[in-house]
């Protein structure tokens, strides 16, 4: 496999064959089974704390599409719920698929919502680098907000309205004066479960926190993320259709909700 990617050559299917990881014991995402998860008592309400000055880049990395945060400080943190500790903001980014159908990672009694969003921290109380918490099982902290077709969504409108300047792999533009809880839906009731990056390198140390309510997406808005390029400027342009990781093994994990 030449770099991983989502076609049918490079996509999650081949990911093992360079990251041996993809069949550990806690990947992501997973199906969760609604029956199944566990009431936990101690899991505490979920307290993000965003500074819309923090942000600072929309960008094009060939995966996805993300927002790119100052995490030089304590400015955007999580804290609360599952989390022992401050978790800082890092970025936000999208999974999403080639029709309204499925695009989400993670599904909900077999399930899949036509988006997700990722809003991704890490634990820099205990760790010293970005780079260093991602090799630790309780380093990162991911927050998981399905998108649910339905009514066009003015939130997320400020993300896809800057698209166009972003096609290609690779491009960046500047993006500030934005808080990613504009994002969040009136509940922040959640499972939580310990699992992995949903990309390679796969590491096995996110914290996954999955919002139990939705937020709404409209077809014409998932078309626009479809239409990002997944290719540089010197290759042949590919759009970005889909970028999701179907559900993997849950390995006798246990699912809490709140
Ligand atoms: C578009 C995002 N791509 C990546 C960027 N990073 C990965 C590379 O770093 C490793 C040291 S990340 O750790 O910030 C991260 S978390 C997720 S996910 N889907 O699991 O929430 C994807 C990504
Ligand atoms: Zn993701």
């Amino acid at each position: 496999m030449l770099h991983w990617g989502y076609d049918e050559h490079n996509g999650p299917a081949h990911w093992k064959e360079v990251f041996p990881v993809a069949n550990g014991d806690r990947q992501s995402p997973i199906d969760i089974k609604t029956e199944e998860t566990k009431y936990d008592p101690s899991l505490r309400p979920l307290n993000p704390s965003y500074d819309p000055a923090s942000a600072k880049i929309i960008l094009n990395n060939g995966h996805s599409t993300s927002v790119e945060f100052d995490d030089t400080i304590n400015r955007s943190v999580l804290t609360g719920g599952p989390l022992s500790g401050t978790y800082r903001l890092r970025q936000i980014h999208f999974h999403w698929g080639s029709n309204d159908e499925a695009g989400s990672e993670h599904a909900v009694d077999g399930m899949k919502y036509a988006a997700e969003l990722h809003v991704v921290h890490w634990n820099a109380e205990k760790y010293s680098s970005f780079v260093e918490a991602a090799r630790q099982s309780d380093g990162l902290a991911v927050m998981a907000v399905f998108l649910k077709i339905g009514e066009c969504n003015p939130q997320l409108k400020k993300i896809t309205d800057r698209l166009d300047t972003i096609r290609i792999k690779g491009k960046k533009a500047l993006f500030t004066n934005f808080d990613p809880s504009c994002l969040l839906p009136k509940s922040l009731d959640y499972w939580t479960y310990f699992g992995s990056l949903t990309v390679p390198p796969l590491l096995e140390s996110v914290i996954w926190i999955v919002l139990r309510e939705p937020i709404s997406v409209c077809s014409e808005q998932l078309a626009k993320f479809r239409s990002l390029l997944s290719t540089a400027e010197d290759e042949v342009a590919c759009c970005l259709l889909r970028n999701f990781r179907p559900p993997q093994p849950l390995r006798g994990r246990e699912v809490r909700r709140n």
